[in-house]
C-alpha cells in the first residue's frame, strides 16, 4: 500500500517549459506548419515527459504480465486456459509474436508471472511475482480481493521502477492470459455504463455462441459484484485481472518516474483505463499504439483519450502493437534534433 500511495503522489503534470521549447522548435522546422502531424504531438509530449527539449531513447522494453482468469469457466474464450502457461514458456524461448516484433524494433522483453495458474518457475527468465494462481470466477463473486489488486499494482510499479533504474527510457505494456478480453470488456462497461453487448468482442475468435456466453458472463459479473465506478480499485478487484492490475502498476510507475509508456491493445488499454481513473494525470505519460480488431477497442481508447498511431487489424496482445509503435516514438525524438529550421535555411517565412 505504501508504494502505491507514494507512487501516486509522485505523478505530476508534464514539464511545461520543455514542452513549449519543443513546440517552438517544431514551429520553426523547415516544413509547412505542423506538417508532421501526430509525430509533432508525440515529440512535444516526450519533451514534457522527460523534462528536456531534446528527449532521447536509449533502451526500450516490453513488460508482459501473465495471469489467468476464473471466468474461463463460463466458456468465454476460443482457447483453453493451459495456453497461458505454455505461452509463458514460448516468450522465454523467443518464439512468440512479441519476441519476433520486439527483435525487429530492438526492444527487450520482460516476462512476469503475476497470476498464472500453473508453474512458470521452470522457465528460466520468467520473473516470479505470483499474487495468486488465477482470479476467481467473477460471474460468481469478486475476481480478487482489494488487497490482492493493490499488491498486483505494486508488482507492476516495482517492475517499471526496476527497468527504468536499469536504463530503459521507453516502456511498453503487454499481456498474456486466456480469457482476459472478458474482464477488459467488463472494466469498460463498469466505468462507462455501456452495455455488455457493446463492450464484448470476439477476443481470440469465439463464434456466435461463444460471444453470447461472453455477454452473459459480463452481465453476471456486473450484477453479482456491483463495482463502484467512483472507486477504480473496487472495479479492478471485482471485475479485473491480475495481469491487468500489474499493467496498471507499470503505467503508474512509468508516470511517477517520468518515462513514456506505450499502451498496447485491448487488455493493456483496460489497464490504462484503470490507471486513468486512479490518476488522470497518468494519461499524459501514455502513448497510444494501435487500434486493435477487438470490437470495443476504439471506444476504450476514446474513453481514455488516446490516439492510436497504427491500425493493422491486429488482435494478439502480448505488447505486439506497442512494440511496432516504438520506432515511431523514436522518430518523434529525431525531428527535434536532426532537422533544419527555417533560420538554418536563411529563407524568410
Ligand atoms: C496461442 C495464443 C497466444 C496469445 N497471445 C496473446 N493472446 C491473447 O489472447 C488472449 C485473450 O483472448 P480471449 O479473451 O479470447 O481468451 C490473451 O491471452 C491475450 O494475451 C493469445 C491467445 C492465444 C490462443
Ligand atoms: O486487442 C487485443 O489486444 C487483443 C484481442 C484479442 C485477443 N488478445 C488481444
Amino acid at each position: 500500500m505504501e508504494l502505491y500511495k507514494s507512487t501516486l503522489e509522485q505523478i505530476t503534470d508534464l514539464n511545461r517549459e520543455t514542452m513549449q521549447a519543443a513546440w517552438d522548435r517544431i514551429d520553426s522546422l523547415a516544413t509547412p506548419t505542423r506538417a508532421l502531424g501526430q509525430l509533432n504531438n508525440i515529440a512535444a509530449q516526450l519533451a514534457g515527459i522527460m523534462g528536456t527539449p531534446t528527449p532521447k531513447i536509449h533502451k526500450k522494453c516490453v513488460i508482459i504480465m501473465g495471469g489467468d482468469h476464473g471466468i474461463v469457466d463460463e466458456g468465454v474464450s476460443a482457447y483453453p486456459q493451459e495456453i497461458t502457461v505454455a505461452m509463458m514458456m514460448v516468450f522465454t524461448k523467443g518464439g512468440a509474436g512479441i519476441n519476433c516484433l520486439s527483435n525487429h524494433v530492438g526492444s527487450d522483453v520482460i516476462v512476469v508471472d503475476i497470476g498464472v495458474k500453473g508453474d512458470t518457475s521452470v522457465f528460466p527468465g520468467v520473473i516470479q511475482r505470483k499474487i495468486r494462481p488465477g482470479t476467481a470466477n467473477m460471474a460468481i463473486g469478486p475476481a480478487m480481493t482489494r488487497e490482492e489488486a493493490i499488491a498486483a499494482i505494486e508488482v507492476g510499479i516495482e517492475m517499471a521502477n526496476q527497468q527504468i533504474d536499469a536504463g530503459y527510457d521507453l516502456l511498453a505494456t503487454g499481456d498474456m492470459g486466456i480469457g482476459n478480453t472478458t474482464p477488459s470488456s467488463t472494466l469498460l462497461a463498469a466505468f462507462t455504463g455501456l452495455s455488455p453487448a457493446e463492450v464484448a468482442g470476439r477476443g481470440t475468435g469465439v463464434d456466435d455462441e461463444g460471444l453470447k456466453k461472453k455477454i452473459n458472463a459480463i452481465a453476471k459479473a456486473l450484477e453479482v459484484n456491483k463495482p463502484n465506478p467512483n472507486d477504480p480499485v473496487d472495479v479492478l478487484s471485482k471485475v479485473g485481472g491480475l495481469e491487468i492490475a500489474g499493467l496498471t502498476g507499470v503505467i503508474l510507475g512509468a508516470a511517477a518516474k517520468k518515462r513514456p509508456v506505450i499502451i498496447d491493445g485491448f487488455i493493456s488499454s483496460a489497464a490504462a483505463l484503470v490507471a486513468a481513473k486512479i490518476s488522470p494525470l497518468s494519461v499524459k505519460y501514455m502513448i497510444g499504439s494501435h487500434c486493435s480488431a477487438e470490437q470495443a477497442h476504439h471506444i476504450m481508447l476514446e474513453t481514455i483519450g488516446l490516439m492510436p498511431v497504427l491500425n493493422l487489424e491486429m488482435r494478439l496482445g502480448e505488447g505486439t502493437g506497442a512494440a511496432l509503435t516504438m520506432p515511431i516514438v523514436e522518430a518523434a525524438t529525431k525531428i527535434l534534433t536532426d532537422m533544419f529550421t527555417f533560420q538554418d535555411l536563411g529563407v524568410p517565412c
